[in-house]
């Protein structure tokens, strides 16, 4: 993991909501092109620290952050960065497929053209970014169709596709599959990989299998503090910390 330098990062990072102290003291580094799991136990802080690295909390008043959070070495907190050109450039897929109530083909289209991206361009970047996500073949033939009326991992696939038209450097995952069947979370967990080449790429998720499968590195959080991180197949088979062993065993969660 060495020869991936830090993409993303999180410095002495604490929030809390009102009194409410949800991360402590909380630092963390996400390689570049790599795949980096946040595991722990329900209401540990995972999707909390997630939405930090897009500023999903700029707009909760009784939300209190402090530390840094350092996108290659800029600061995303800056007063220099707008929330716009930081969701540009770290894009996030929620655990409910989202798409807007449009077309397969404005559901993507929508997202370049607030970004003025010239239209003569944004035929193209559709294709490949339905291509990319793995799902031009199943929708190329109706892209006028309602997105609303895709499967739901299909649904998955083109909010995917909507997030990487844009070319973001980091994507975000909270829990992209937990709303899916076994196939379709295979879909999305081979898509996942295959995006790692040209993104890197932080996923919340439950499911210690999936951890397995598909990340290189997992963060374990307890209580709003990182208990362990490291390259996933050490924290699982040897895990230095004894509150993580007994919940990647699966004694409590
Ligand atoms: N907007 C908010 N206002 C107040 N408290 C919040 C808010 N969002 C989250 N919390 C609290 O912060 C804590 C961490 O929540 P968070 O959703 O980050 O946990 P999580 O580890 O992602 O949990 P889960 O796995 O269940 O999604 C919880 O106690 C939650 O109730």
């Amino acid at each position: 993991m060495t020869d991936h330098p830090t993409k993303l990062s999180a410095h002495s990072v604490n929030l809390w909501f009102g009194n409410k102290h949800v991360l402590k003291d909380v630092s963390v580094t996400f390689p570049r092109n790599q795949i980096t799991a946040l595991i722990g136990p329900s209401g540990c802080g995972k999707s909390t620290l997630l939405r930090c690295f897009n500023r999903m909390h700029d707009l909760s008043p009784d939300a209190r952050i402090t530390g840094e959070f350092l996108l290659d070495n800029q600061n995303l907190y800056d007063h220099g960065i707008s929330v716009t050109q930081v969701r540009r450039r770290v894009g996030m897929v929620f655990q409910r497929a989202n798409p807007f109530p449009k077309s397969i083909y404005e559901n993507i289209n929508y997202g370049l053209k607030i970004n003025h991206i010239p239209k003569t361009e944004r035929q193209g970047i559709i294709e490949n970014a339905l291509k990319e996500s793995y799902i031009w073949d199943e929708v190329k033939d109706e892209l006028q169709k309602p997105a609303t009326r895709l499967s739901g991992g299909q649904q998955q696939r083109l909010c995917i596709a909507r997030t990487v038209a844009l070319r973001p450097e980091v994507i975000l995952m909270d829990e992209p599959c937990s709303a899916l069947d076994p196939l379709s979370t295979l879909k999305i967990e081979e898509l996942i990989v295959k995006l790692k080449k040209d993104y890197t790429i932080v996923i919340v998720t439950h499911n210690m299998q999936q951890a397995q499968r598909i990340a290189d590195k997992t963060i374990f959080m307890y209580l709003g503090e990182v208990v362990e991180a490291g390259d996933t197949k050490a924290l699982f088979e040897h895990p230095q910390q004894e509150m993580t062993a007994n919940y990647v065993r699966g004694r409590f969660g």
